[in-house]
């Protein structure tokens, strides 16, 4: 037995060592699932299995990476090298490409993001007469998702009368129309979307027996990371890959499936069971990544959902802090007391930024954090959002790219035949696509054919025309010779981008040029590393890559020291040995989607389960009692998630932006904490009750106690006083009512309109 499955303990270990047939590893988080995947695959390595026999399917590149680095170590490189490991996007495209014969795809086929997948549903909606208004892109395209992933086909679909009565229910009847349109056109452009992806490894699989026979030999070995996540489609294309070996391990925690809402299905872990009725279970139970408070206040989050697998998670590690509350008067005073509790605690044993981690339920969040940190000099990266790849400049530049290998790519070509910008209008262009629809051909197809002479196009714009289509051609010859970085100076050059960018001296216009420099390092690094390995370096092998980056791939990530800021779902696997879960209010988080069904209220459960359980050494919970959300401004309740907390894990800090701070553990105080009369009922429209500052603090002299210090300073506000508040600007106070501390004052702000706004949480400043 290899000297390193010392570093296992004995139930990680059996599960290493049970190398044949199917074996189901359920266990909490933290109990080292990930390491028994990377330990059983260093184990086969060391055996006589070989890396290509080995798929491993990870949840993230990043994940995979990581094992892929740990292997290394353990093995040695040359052992390590050349494993099936990726995410299933990443290993399904690269069958895909090798298979495209067979698929009728071109092999340099495009993959469309979000944003192209929305563009072209909204051409189609625009041919078929349907306002975007009444069908929504987004809602659209996630029903057409769905449908991907349960491999449900047009034809199907449009039999489907559970999905009819569902779209006709939401008031767009004519999804199955869309749906057969959108295939379509992505067929015809060479381009497939992320569910695609899955979709037609699945179909390859289901008429070409040779081919999957093929990878049925070829992967002796198979391992699922997160296996509680896989969606029908993922499922089915394991399921018959692990044929007829079944040497199949997959590795889970039904208390952390999160993505119910894309189609996961916790059930494939049920599933499990039937399909293999010899697997070997194997339980893992004592967490190594947290502290025992944290092991027990997870445990006691996740008993609250009634659906779940019972199982056993303690910590022998210390007992650790206690997990503290912090409450803000608004959200950005949340963004403020989290970088003023970051600075004063980081120094001693908490020396670096890279040990603390924001974890918040909706990307929109992180902005409030953004703006904090800055001002406090906190450094910090960001993961998900608005990436750098998804940067006007830069989705420009990749729209070119992908002209060069696939110009075919309807999105992409719409996106650049214009700019910079040569002439060619929007009649133009809708000329053009509306005789590609008609003609069942693609807009470089009409660009390319003899006839569009006959399309009444003036002399003038032919020729424009002709000038584009020379300059993509001009890409498309010289894709084949040269490698991804020569291709993307070349484009730059010869596109006109570059003096396009450079022409704009502004602030805002040397950021740009500077981003785009900046993706010209990222494609040499690509180039150097990648023939560094003796791999290929083309083009298409780097777009591949761009455009299966996942929200935990972050980019440019620098060796530097920063905070980092996600959301909960991408934080899933990683762990922070201080973790700060912000914006714990009814209607953000559970969202406020979950309010009414129960099993989505369970889902936001596990994602506050998922969340609390990255930590290893602190949890800090926050919440404001004021949020600004989609243009409006709202009090807002506490989670119920707080009140299930087992509270003798739990600490109250009081602290303020105005002062005063005081921590006081929830064993000293004379009432339950959570105890409050505002007991969230309905979470989709939050009412505000003043009885909250009261009850938290325990007593109501202390709640009295921020009355006093906070509020004296408005003894001096009267009706005619000049206000100024954070966001609504400068103001007068036109009338007040009420009793302090609850007193409201109507303000009518200069650019914001008339505000009726309680004064101990508007944070107004008395101009006189
Ligand atoms: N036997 C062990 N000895 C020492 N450290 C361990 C052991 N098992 C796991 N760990 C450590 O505990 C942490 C959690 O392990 P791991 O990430 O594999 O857990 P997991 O079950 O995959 O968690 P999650 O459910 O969050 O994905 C890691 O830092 C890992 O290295
Ligand atoms: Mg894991």
């Amino acid at each position: 037995m290899p000297e390193f499955l010392q570093q296992l303990n004995d139930a990680q270990r059996e599960a290493v060592l049970s190398t044949d047939g199917p074996n189901l590893v359920i266990a909490g988080a933290g109990s080292g699932k990930t390491r028994v995947l990377t330990y059983r695959i260093a184990y086969l390595l060391s055996g006589n299995a070989a890396p290509w026999n080995i798929l491993a399917l990870t949840f993230t590149n990043k994940a995979a990476a990581e094992m892929k680095e740990r292997i290394a170590s353990l093995v040695g490189r040359e052992r390590a090298s050349r494993l099936w490991m990726g995410t299933f996007h990443s290993i399904f495209l690269r069958i895909l490409r090798a298979e495209h014969e067979r698929t009728g795809y071109p092999s340099n086929f495009t993959i469309y993001d979000t944003g192209d997948s929305k563009s072209l549903i909204k051409s189609i909606l625009n041919e078929m007469g349907i306002k975007e208004k009444e069908y929504r892109p987004g809602l659209v395209l996630s029903k057409i998702s769905s449908a991907k992933n349960n491999l449900i086909l047009p034809n199907a679909y449009a039999r489907d009368q559970k999905r009819l009565m569902s779209d006709a229910a939401s008031k767009v009847p004519r999804v199955h129309e869309i749906y057969a349109r959108y295939m379509k056109e992505c067929y015809k452009a060479g381009a497939m979307d992320f569910d695609d992806l899955l979709l037609n490894t699945n179909i390859l699989f289901r008429d070409h027996p040779d081919v999957l026979a093929k990878y049925c030999n070829l992967f002796k070995y198979i391992l699922v990371d997160e296996y509680q996540d896989t969606n029908m489609s993922q499922y089915l294309i394991i399921r018959k890959l692990a044929e007829p070996d079944r040497n199949i391990t997959v590795v889970g925690d039904d208390a952390q499936s999160i993505y119910g809402f894309r189609g996961a299905k916790i059930e494939n872990i049920l599933n499990f069971r039937n399909d293999y009725p010899d697997y070997k279970l194997f339980k893992l139970e004592q967490n190594y990544r947290s502290t025992q408070t944290i092991v027990n206040a997870a445990n006691s989050i996740i008993s609250n959902n009634k659906g779940q697998i019972r199982k056993q998670v303690f910590s022998v590690n210390e007992e650790g802090e206690k997990i503290r509350i912090l409450q803000a008067y608004s959200d950005v005073e949340e963004g403020y007391l989290i970088a003023n509790d970051i600075v004063a605690r980081k120094g001693g044993d908490e020396a670096s930024f890279n040990d603390y981690a924001i974890l918040y339920r909706t990307n929109a969040q992180s902005r409030i954090f953004e703006e904090s940190f800055r001002k406090a000099g906190i450094p910090y990266r960001i993961y998900g959002g608005l990436s750098f790849y998804q940067r006007k400049e830069i989705k420009d530049l990749l729209a070119y790219l992908r002209m060069a290998i696939n110009p075919r790519d309807g999105e992409a070509l719409k996106r650049i035949i214009n700019y910079p910008a040569r002439g060619i209008g929007k009649t133009t262009l809708d000329r053009l696509e509306a005789t590609a629809v008609h003609n069942d051909i693609t807009i470089w197809e009409v660009l390319n054919h003899p006839g569009i002479s006959a399309l009444g196009f003036n002399s003038g714009t032919l020729r424009k025309l002709g000038a584009f289509t020379g300059i993509i051609k001009g890409f498309v010859a010289k894709s084949g010779e040269l490698d991804a970085y020569n291709m993307t100076t070349e484009i730059l050059a010869t596109s006109g981008l570059l003096k396009e960018l450079q022409s704009d001296t502004s602030t805002e216009g040397r950021a740009r040029f500077e981003n785009v420099d900046e993706m010209l390092n990222a494609v040499r690094e690509f180039c150097d590393a990648r023939k560094e390995a003796g791999e290929p370096a083309s083009l298409t092998d780097y777009l591949a890559e761009v455009s299966l980056m996942t929200d935990q791939d972050n980019e440019n990530e620098a060796e530097s020291e920063k905070v980092t800021l996600m959301t909960i779902h991408s934080a899933k696997g990683l762990e922070f040995p201080y973790v700060y879960i912000v914006g714990i209010e009814e209607g953000t988080f559970p969202s406020p989607m979950s309010g009414s069904n129960m099993q989505e209220l369970e889902e936001e459960r596990r994602l506050f389960y998922v969340a609390v359980t990255r930590a290893e050494k602190r949890v800090t919970l926050s919440y404001a009692r004021s949020r600004f959300k989609n243009g409006e401004f709202n009090f807002v309740n506490p989670s119920r998630f707080l009140r299930e907390i087992d509270q003798s894990y739990l600490s109250i800090e009081e602290k303020s932006a105005f002062g005063g701070s005081g921590m006081r553990e929830q064993s000293q105080a004379r009432k339950p904490l959570f105890n409050f009369s505002d007991r969230p009922t309905e979470p989709s429209r939050p009412k505000f009750s003043s009885s909250f500052s009261n009850t938290v603090s325990g007593s109501s002299s202390e709640g009295g106690r921020f009355t006093d210090s906070k509020f004296s300073e408005f003894d001096r506000i009267s009706v005619g006083c000049k206000v100024e508040h954070e966001r609504f600007g400068l103001g007068e106070v036109i009338a007040l009512e009420g009793q302090a501390p609850d007193t409201k004052a109507h303000v009518r702000f200069e650019n914001a309109g008339t505000k009726q706004l309680l004064l101990k949480f508007a944070k107004l400043k008395i101009l006189g």
